[in-house]
């Protein structure tokens, strides 16, 4: 029988644990050394085939710009295979942009796994990855669906074991364009390259995100956000480009080393700022979905 629609797809947020830019190659993008974790922080997508190859969304949630990454992504894929089926996707957004969660790029992966089945191309993963890329810097790692170590722009994806954990994430009310960020005058770009055995052996001395103190002059709620995870639990640093900063959340037992919970946090945040406390994904719900 035959697939008609794919229902409750799930479009996991990601952090970047650090975030090193080491390089920049001639066309002007960044070299990263990066680790990405998946959060429980997500969109819902709905994706129902249509025969005639017209491709459509709707919000469900937060209205999104007229030509989301879903519509360029399944657009890609259509292009790409020469498929004469059409897909309506319903999304129902949740993970705020311009954030550094990395929400439109899992939507873009997401919508390319679902289409790759709900088409029945059973494209490899190699081939969704570079059609990803070309969508965006992100994207790879979500169709990846792990955990990982990443480098390049983006496109070089290891996976990698973390233990579970929490994070308490703030996202102030300010959306910052990534371009901005990596254009900065302030960005510095030649951190030392490292390694994962080097990251694995002391995850803690990992705290760097180069993109910080170019994200802070662009918005000041970067740094207020910064400081009130450092009252409050200690420390904090960026995701991404930003806005969103977290902290783990597990690091702090309470009142005895003078920090809140975590929870209290969340309770005094200022009108308009989002804030969540999120779990690690082991894994993005439909890794399986492209095979290696
Ligand atoms: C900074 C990071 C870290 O995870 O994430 P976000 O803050 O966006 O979540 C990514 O590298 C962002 O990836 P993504 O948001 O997909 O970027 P893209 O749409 O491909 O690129 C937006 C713009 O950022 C710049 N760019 C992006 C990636 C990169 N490695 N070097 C760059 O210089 C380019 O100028 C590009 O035009
Ligand atoms: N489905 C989508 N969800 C979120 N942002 C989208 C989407 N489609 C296009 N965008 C645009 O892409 C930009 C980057 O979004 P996102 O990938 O969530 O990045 P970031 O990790 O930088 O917050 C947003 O500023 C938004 O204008």
């Amino acid at each position: 029988m035959s697939l008609t629609a794919l229902y409750d797809l799930p479009a996991p947020a990601k952090l970047n644990l650090f975030l090193h830019v080491v390089g920049r190659r001639p066309d002007g993008y960044h070299l990263l050394q990066s680790v990405f974790v998946l959060i429980d922080w997500m969109d819902t997508l709905h994706v129902e085939l249509r025969p005639a190859g017209q491709i459509s969304r709707s919000d469900l949630g937060a209205a999104l710009p007229a030509d989301d990454l879903c519509l360029r992504a399944a657009r890609a894929l259509q292009a790409a295979s020469g498929c004469r089926l059409g897909a309506h996707i319903a999304i129902d957004k949740q993970v705020p942009w311009g954030a550094g969660l990395g929400g439109g790029s899992s939507d873009a992966a997401t919508t390319l796994l679902a289409l790759n089945r709900l088409w029945g191309l059973n494209w490899p993963r190699s081939r969704l990855l570079a059609l990803g890329l070309q969508l965006g810097a992100d994207v790879p790692f979500f169709i990846g669906g792990r955990d990982a170590w990443v480098e390049g722009i983006g496109e070089q994806i290891t996976p990698i074991d973390l233990p579970a954990a929490s994070y308490l994430v703030l996202k102030p009310p300010v959306a910052i364009p990534t371009q901005a960020i990596f254009s900065s005058p302030l960005l510095s770009r030649d951190t030392a390259l490292t390694t994962i055995a080097v990251f694995l052996a002391d995850k803690q001395r990992f705290d760097k995100n180069d993109l910080q103190a170019a994200a802070a002059a662009y918005s000041p709620e970067v740094s207020q956000a910064l400081k009130l995870l450092e009252q409050h639990v200690g420390s904090g640093r960026m995701s991404g480009s930003g806005s969103a900063v977290f902290a783990e959340a597990g690091n702090h037992p309470g009142a005895e080393d003078g920090f809140a919970d975590p929870r209290q946090v969340l309770a005094t945040l200022p009108v308009g700022w989002i804030g969540r406390l999120c779990r690690s994904l082991e894994a993005h719900p439909l890794v399986d979905w492209a095979s290696d």
